[in-house]
């Protein structure tokens, strides 16, 4: 049976939050895992607390000189459309041209940010390996320096656990108006911080004694669309 989105809704998050658990089987997932495992060692880039990988290209403000995806990425791409992961934005603009690859280890996360105007307003995100609690902050319209600021005292407004497999599609106001991010923690105490898809993320149920899951090195493919491309032989030819 096809998922959509639109049955995906979740009770407590925003509208535009999507959760599809298992929308990868367990070999599908291997075979992601191994790719990314393979990539030739200049492929990471190493931050304080996360590795990463690029694929598309690297995305700056005045564009993306793009290159095709892998296959490995493209593969999924079918998937992505009978789901209508990308559906609603405009007709050029139907399947992503970058993903990113995030490499946390267990302690490891992400700031709360936005992920800005560079992409279009729908990111998909497909988790490997482990778990993790995906943090929501809603932010008035304020400039970067007071969103940095503002992150760490506040509450969450809503979280989501992600498990390994699922994907997580943002659209619209969820990606326009509120931050994300993951806490540097080990493990994830599931009674705190207003989970707001424990049903969907342990579609089995929940017994008392698993409110704490410990994280394990956790991979995420995150799709976007980049809309300024730029091709690499106008630059070539600008020079
Ligand atoms: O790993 C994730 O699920 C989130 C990654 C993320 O927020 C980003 O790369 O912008
Ligand atoms: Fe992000």
């Amino acid at each position: 049976m096809t998922r959509t989105l639109e049955k995906e809704k979740i009770k407590g998050a925003p509208e535009s939050v999507y959760y599809l658990p298992d929308f990868i089987t367990p070999e599908e997932e291997q075979i992601l895992l191994d790719k990314v495992l393979s990539a030739p060692k200049p492929k990471w880039v190493y931050l304080k607390s996360r590795r990463l990988q690029n694929w598309g290209g690297i995305v700056n403000e005045k564009g993306m000189i793009a290159e095709t995806l892998p296959s490995w990425l493209s593969d999924i791409f079918p998937r992505f459309q009978e789901t209508g992961v990308f559906d609603g934005l405009d007709a050029t603009h139907r399947v992503p041209n970058h993903c990113l690859v995030n490499e946390y280890l267990a302690g490891q996360g992400i700031m709360p940010h936005k992920d800005g105007p560079a992409y279009l307003p729908t990111v998909a995100t497909i988790s490997l390996s482990s778990h993790c609690v995906l943090e929501f902050f809603k932010v008035p319209e304020v400039d970067k320096e007071t969103e940095d600021e503002h992150k760490q005292t506040q509450e969450p407004e809503f979280s989501l656990l992600i498990q390994p497999r699922s994907l997580l599609v943002l659209k619209e106001d969820v990606y326009n108006k509120y931050m994300h991010g993951i806490q540097e923690i080990t493990t994830d105490d599931l009674s705190g911080g207003n989970i707001v898809n424990l049903a969907e993320a342990f579609p089995e149920g929940l017994s008392h004694d698993r409110m704490e899951l410990e994280r394990r090195t956790r991979i995420s493919l995150t799709f976007r669309i980049v809309q300024k491309t730029l091709r690499a032989n106008k630059i070539l030819m600008r020079r």
